[in-house]
């Protein structure tokens, strides 16, 4: 390995340019590193480490796996760290791409083992297979995940959080259940906090680095699958003389999306019954509802001065938040998925998977554990559906609609249809009916729209049109 000093600089220049740092809001003040682990020694040789990145007067912890090598093969030259300008006579890189490396993490996990702080652990009577190499996807995501073969995908956690993630602890919760809608999990790769972390209190827990589930080789991703229902139905041309209600009548197409949405909304409100069964249910009294939405709306006053984008929504947000303080009633809380959305579901021949429970990255460990109404994650995928019929104009870089029409046009009837499917699926899934609960929805999906300009603009700047956009037309 390099001097730290050498080590620490590179890597300062080289995080902010990865999808999963979630900090490119600002500048690194300072990098160092927390915790480092040799898992391979040779060449080429595996070091886990733990970069405590500080931005700001807080303290954000990556995990990285870190490779090191006398001479770096092609197929590794886009994950180099340092590039050729370093003057040292090892190569290092980001061995998450490199299948010869990643097989330690099966050997290690099929073995039970620890090395150093880390620890491997198998679900009990899970035998892993050990002979396959991994691939990272390219789906869009928060993480970096390695299928290997179409077995196992691994998630390898980016910005850790103390304490058992929620990921591990509702699937685990999940598949003992015997809920089909969830994958099984194999095992989990955890570090062992020092001493230091561990007199401090109930979240000083072992750190979840990673989880290693069933691969459903056969899933198609709701995103993907939505945004091609989009494309679809904006490269739909009416026929003549079908009138001015041909654009609104987003069934017209053929790749409608609508019969999908309403089986995804009876799935959520199974596994919502699900995650009541296994964890219970509790109920928020009025008072701490009329706080959660002062801190709503807290939330909003903060991203408006971070993100000035935001600032003409205000007032019709606030109100939205108002009307849920003062609705006054208690509000029955429980377990939720807590960032439900397009890309978190998975349709596979057997039905609809629910996919990443660990909550939203963009918000620390006690608010992901914090009990839900499940209408958030109700509201959580309206918003989705929002997305995807803005993406394609909204986001620069996206090839615009044909054959024209008017965009908007076409965008709002694409999301109303597939929202109201959505909701008729998840209430005739015995769910509570979104319809009769306007005002908590509502607050809800504005709720998570102040959260996505906020993950944007920290995470992909080059997607903040695509929220802003929509709250342009919901809160017209
Ligand atoms: N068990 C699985 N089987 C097949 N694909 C999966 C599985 N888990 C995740 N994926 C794919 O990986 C993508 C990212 O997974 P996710 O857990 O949401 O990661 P992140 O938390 O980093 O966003 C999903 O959108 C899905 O396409
Ligand atoms: O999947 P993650 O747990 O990483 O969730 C984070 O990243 C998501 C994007 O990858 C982000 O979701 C937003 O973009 C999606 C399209 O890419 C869209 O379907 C969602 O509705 C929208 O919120 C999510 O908010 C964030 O927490």
């Amino acid at each position: 390995m390099p001097s730290r000093p050498a080590l620490t600089r590179d890597l300062a220049e080289w995080l902010p340019r990865q999808r999963w740092f979630g900090g490119k809001d600002g500048p690194i003040d300072d990098l160092s590193i927390g915790t480092a682990t040799q898992l391979r020694s040779g060449d080429p040789a595996l070091h886990h480490l733990v970069l405590d990145v500080h931005q700001n007067g807080v303290t954000d912890h990556y995990q990285l796996l870190l490779g090191v090598r006398s001479d770096l093969p092609d197929r590794l030259r886009h994950v180099e760290i340092g590039g050729r300008t370093a003057r040292r006579d090892v190569r290092l890189y980001d061995a998450a791409h490199d299948p010869d490396l990643t097989r330690v993490l099966l050997a290690e996990l099929a073995a039970g083992s620890s090395s150093g702080p880390l620890r491997f652990h198998h679900a009990p009577g899970a035998a892993i297979r050990t002979d396959l190499a991994s691939l990272p996807i390219t789906a869009e995501q928060s993480n970096t995940s390695l299928l290997f073969g179409d077995v196992y995908i691994c998630k390898l956690f980016r910005r850790l959080s103390r304490g058992v993630n929620l990921d591990l602890e509702v699937n685990l919760a999940l598949s003992r259940r015997g809920c089909a809608h969830v994958p099984s999990v194999h095992g989990w790769i955890e570090l062992e906090p020092g001493p230091d972390a561990r007199a401090g209190g109930p979240d000083a827990g072992p750190v979840t680095l990673g989880l290693l589930s069933d691969y459903l080789h056969t899933g198609a991703n709701g995103w993907s699958l939505a945004i091609a229902s989009v494309r679809d139905w904006f490269a739909h041309t009416p026929r003549p003389g079908d009138g001015e209600w041909a654009e609104l009548d987003a069934s017209a197409a053929g790749g409608d999306f609508a019969a999908e949405a309403e089986r995804l909304g009876a799935a959520t409100a199974e596994v919502h019954r699900a995650l009541a069964d296994a964890f219970g249910v509790t109920v928020l009294p009025a008072a701490e509802v009329g706080a959660m939405a002062a801190r709503m709306n807290a939330e909003l006053t903060g991203t408006c001065r971070d993100v000035p984008g935001l600032a003409p929504h205000a007032k019709a947000l606030t109100g939205a938040f108002l009307d849920l303080a003062a609705r006054a009633e208690p509000l029955p809380v429980q377990r939720v998925h807590g960032d439900y959305h397009l890309g978190q579901v998975l349709r596979t021949e057997g039905g609809w998977t629910l996919l990443d429970f660990e909550g939203e990255p963009a918000r620390p460990p006690a608010e992901r554990r914090a009990l839900a109404h499940p209408l958030r994650d109700v509201a959580g995928m309206l918003r989705s559906f929002e997305y995807a019929a803005r993406f394609l104009i909204a986001k620069p870089g996206t090839k615009p609609p044909e054959p024209g029409g008017r965009p908007e046009t076409r965008a709002h009837a694409w999301a109303a249809r597939n929202r109201a499917a959505f909701c008729r699926g998840y209430a005739a899934a015995g769910g509570a009916d979104p319809a009769a609960h306007s005002v908590l929805i509502r607050a809800f999906e504005f709720e998570k729209a102040v959260y996505e300009v906020r993950y944007e603009a920290r995470n992909r700047p080059a997607w903040l049109p695509v929220p802003l956009t929509s709250l342009a037309h919901l809160t017209a």
